[in-house]
């Protein structure tokens, strides 16, 4: 039974929502602030699993344990964000943020409720619907299919043929009638082999502003009713990192996404694009790096040798660095000499990633000297890249480089690669577009002694070496800058022990779903370019200082 007809149209207008009217300021200034949440959660969900594994080691659900204790620390400190239930848009979070873990979407404040489907809020003595986690899937007509199972049959108050039961269900009848949008977050299957990551083989991505068109309640088999709700997505909003599939793609975790399986391509998405290249590395990296662009533009990257290593002046004296002798894959913090040097702050957990991408600056990993083997954990950085990435022609910034993997937050993204030379040989005077530079330690002062190194490494300055990637580099060549930036750059030592010439090593600053553009900020300390002069910033964020230094 059809209990609301739909109209057949496609909604063409965003609803009002809590963002309309917000400064790019506040929009770019809340981003952070849930940001610094989800990192604030994920640290403390691994402190707790490592504690509890230690304390209870016989316990099964040590990860839902940590999960719900670390949600409640954090609200008892008032680190939970947007704390009041609203029905729309969320401030400071973005169609295609992946979450981890159920309790993110609460800490975040995208669905309040707990374990539950469907939130809602009591509006007019009314519950209306704010948001639902939709596993289900895609009718024939690109509808969303949400399937809601109602009351027992034999239960004694069985409701009246067609009446809609729970508060849930009757949210969302009501936001059907009142045509008020709902968020839509996507229940997404995946495991942690660097794909789709999570400790419960699952992650939530935020896929935009839906309407209820309509609902058909039928008996099920075992004599429950079923509710069958149909949405549709709002026109107008950015795709969402579906749109690769869109086009023909298979890659590895997109036959996971259960929820699109059935979707038709929409008329929304990113235009159709051609491989020109299937592996700029021509094999070199574990990871194919193609380079797209779209059916009616055949250009192509200006040619470069693609090298792995960075190539040094003979002229550098390297010396070596300290090396451990670990026989245990270096899994004992205390006894590893190349990680104590990281301070007391551990720099990755056990799936290679650094736990806090903005803690230290300076990064000591084993190296060749090392008597641990490559697959010591402290060797984080030096394998190259582990996600698919993709190289295609922005709008305004010439090349740019994007993911065809999710990546999740703190993970080793790519090395910046070129020809290490000295300012004075460097062709950084003429209009070399692909010069980094790199910082410069401060040696050891007399009244600093009381300093850490890696405090005495944060106020370095401007060094006298480059990276130089035009005629020989990697991807990271390609990686343009924002002023909101995904991507963090670390100074990273494994292979010689002079502090001037560390390796610029690229870490995710954020979950980055698929199809997403990487950047960093070229404009900060390790950035990649001195101030001397600036072209207009094209990055798109709203937090843009229209100033991109060269
Ligand atoms: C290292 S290259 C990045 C790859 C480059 N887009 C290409 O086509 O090869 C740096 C250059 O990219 C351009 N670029 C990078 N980010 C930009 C931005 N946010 N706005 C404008 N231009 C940008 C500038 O021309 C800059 O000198």
């Amino acid at each position: 039974m059809d209990a609301s007809k739909s109209s057949g149209k496609r909604h063409e207008v965003c609803f009002p929502t809590p963002l309309s009217g917000k400064e790019p300021r506040e929009v770019s200034a809340k981003r952070m602030k849930v940001n610094r949440a989800l990192m604030t959660f994920r640290n403390l969900f691994h402190k707790l699993v490592h504690q509890f594994k230690v304390n209870e080691p016989e316990n099964s659900d040590l990860n839902r344990k940590a999960m719900v204790e670390a949600a409640v620390i954090m609200k008892t400190k008032n680190q939970w964000e947007n704390t009041q239930r609203c029905v729309g848009g969320i401030l400071g979070i973005e169609i295609g943020d992946v979450f981890q873990h159920w309790v993110e979407l609460n800490i975040v404040g995208l669905h309040r409720i707990f374990w539950t489907r469907i939130d809602y809020k009591i509006m007019s003595k009314r519950p209306l619907a704010t948001s639902i986690v939709v596993a289900d899937g895609y009718d024939n007509n690109g509808s969303l299919v949400y399937v809601l199972h109602g009351r027992n049959p034999t239960a004694r108050r069985n409701p009246v043929r067609g009446q809609i039961t729970g508060k849930g269900n009757l949210a969302l009848q009501n936001s059907m009638q009142a045509k008020s949008p709902v968020r839509v977050i996507l229940r997404v299957d995946g495991n942690s082999d660097g794909a789709v990551v999570s400790s419960n083989s699952c992650s939530f991505v935020y896929d935009g502003l839906y309407l209820v068109d309509s609902v058909t309640i039928e008996r099920g088999r075992d004599g429950r009713l079923v509710y069958k709700f149909s949405l549709s997505r709002i026109l107008g909003q950015p795709p969402t990192f579906l749109a690769l599939k869109d086009h023909g793609e298979s890659s590895k975790q997109h036959a996971r996404l259960t929820p699109r399986k059935r979707r038709k391509p929409r008329a929304c998405a990113v235009r159709k694009e051609i491989v020109r290249v299937n592996d700029l590395s021509n094999g070199e990296e574990k990871f194919t790096v193609r380079v797209v662009t779209s059916n009616d533009c055949d250009q192509l990257p200006t040619s470069f040798e693609y090298i792995l290593n960075n190539i040094y002046s003979k002229k550098f004296e390297q010396a070596t660095l300290c090396a451990c002798d670990c026989s245990d894959g270096c899994v004992n913090k205390e006894t590893c000499v190349c990680f104590m040097k990281n301070g007391v702050k551990m720099q990755n957990d056990s799936k290679k990633r650094v736990v806090s991408p903005k803690e230290s600056s300076l990064i000591y990993e084993c190296g060749p000297s090392c008597k641990c083997s490559s697959s010591c954990i402290n060797r984080v950085s030096q394998h190259g890249i582990r996600f698919q990435l993709e190289i295609f022609l922005t709008e305004l910034k010439g090349w740019g480089v994007r993911t065809r993997s999710f990546i999740p937050s703190g993970s080793f993204v790519c090395e910046y690669i070129g020809e290490v030379t000295h300012h004075k040989e460097a062709a950084w005077k003429l209009d070399n577009e692909y010069i980094f530079h790199m910082g410069m330690f401060m040696m050891k002062l007399p009244f600093l002694v009381f300093w850490t190194e890696q405090l005495q490494y944060s106020f370095a300055g401007v060094g006298k070496f480059s990276i130089n990637a035009s005629k020989r580099g990697n991807v990271g060549r390609f990686i343009n800058h924002s002023c909101s930036p995904n991507l963090l750059v670390k100074d990273v030592m494994y292979d010689h022990n002079d502090k001037n010439l560390p390796h610029k090593m690229l870490f995710a600053a954020r979950d980055i779903p698929p199809g997403r553009e990487l950047s960093y900020d070229y404009n900060s300390f390790n950035g990649k370019f001195i101030k001397f002069k600036f072209n207009t910033c094209y990055c798109g964020s709203p937090a843009c200082n229209g100033k991109i230094y060269i």
